[in-house]
């Protein structure tokens, strides 16, 4: 079940250092919602805020809300590990595990969370890759590595481990900055599969990309090196990127600046 996010007065730390504030946005279930904004405004910090990733920096911490549905998620009695579980992430750079086969790498987080009946994981490893859009293509080696993928091939099995534990949420941090074109738009249409089950939060410099996969758009911007980002507007990606309300959205979208 996709879920829906709600953050509520949010500042986002690195020690004393004040990377984000004063953030409030909802993010819409079955929605791909895009964070772009210029280097250094604070759109991963903000994306590592909604599954707890951010406080995994020594010194890191948030002030503020972040609910999914109607669970606070920085409640005392949150376990951070659970809401990853919940909150899947897809990373900048393809990471699987590289000696480790393609079967096991989907399989992985499953074996984890003490799955451990053949049949099961066989089923899980099929639906994930096949949700990936990458069973044609490895269905006859998944005993080979995971390394031995292309880079495209490798970003699609780290979607394929994201899912198979089956998230609420899939965080995506610049998933195709790595990519050639063709392999970007393998992912782009995968994206637009998967926000019919996951809530999707995507973050990217790609201007045309964030216009091509998201839903919604969220503009994040900061008024000096040092200073705190700030979410300047969110609204549908059609007007953002059509008849953006702030100036410096329409400045930073027709390439002013950023
Ligand atoms: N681990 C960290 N420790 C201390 N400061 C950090 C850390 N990670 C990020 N920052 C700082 O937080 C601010 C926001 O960084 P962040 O990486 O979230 O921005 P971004 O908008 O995603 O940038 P980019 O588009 O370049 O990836 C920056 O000032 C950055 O230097």
């Amino acid at each position: 079940m996709a879920k829906r996010i709600d953050v509520s007065g949010l500042d986002i730390y690195y020690g004393a250092f004040k990377a984000v504030e004063g953030v409030n946005m909802t993010v819409e279930p079955r929605n791909v919602t895009a964070f772009i904004g210029p280097s250094g405004c604070g759109k991963s910090t903000m994306l590592r805020t909604l599954n707890r990733m951010h406080e995994v920096v020594p010194g890191a911490r948030v002030e503020g809300k972040v609910m999914l549905d109607d669970q606070d998620l920085y409640s005392s009695d949150v376990d951070p590990v659970a809401v990853r579980r919940v909150v899947g992430m897809v990373f900048q750079r393809p990471n699987p595990f590289p000696t480790m086969s393609i079967y096991d790498n989907v399989a992985a987080g499953l074996k984890l969370n003490g799955v451990r009946q053949k049949s099961v994981l066989d089923d899980a490893v099929e639906r994930s890759l096949k949700g990936a859009n990458l069973w044609k293509e490895v269905h006859d080696r998944l005993n080979r590595p995971g390394g031995s993928l292309s880079g495209g091939q490798q970003q699609r099995l780290c979607i394929a481990r994201a899912i198979a534990v089956e998230p609420q949420v899939l965080l995506m941090d610049e998933p195709c900055s790595a990519l050639d074109p063709i392999s970007t738009l393998a992912i782009e249409d995968l994206i637009s599969q998967l926000k019919e089950r996951f809530t999707i939060v995507i973050v990217t410099h790609n201007m045309q990309q964030a216009a091509r996969v998201s839903d919604a758009t969220a503009f994040f911007n900061l008024s000096g090196q040092g200073k705190p980002g700030h979410l300047i507007e969110m609204d549908s990606t059609q007007k953002i990127f059509s008849n953006p309300s702030e100036k410096a959205t329409e400045a930073y979208i027709t390439g002013r600046f950023g």
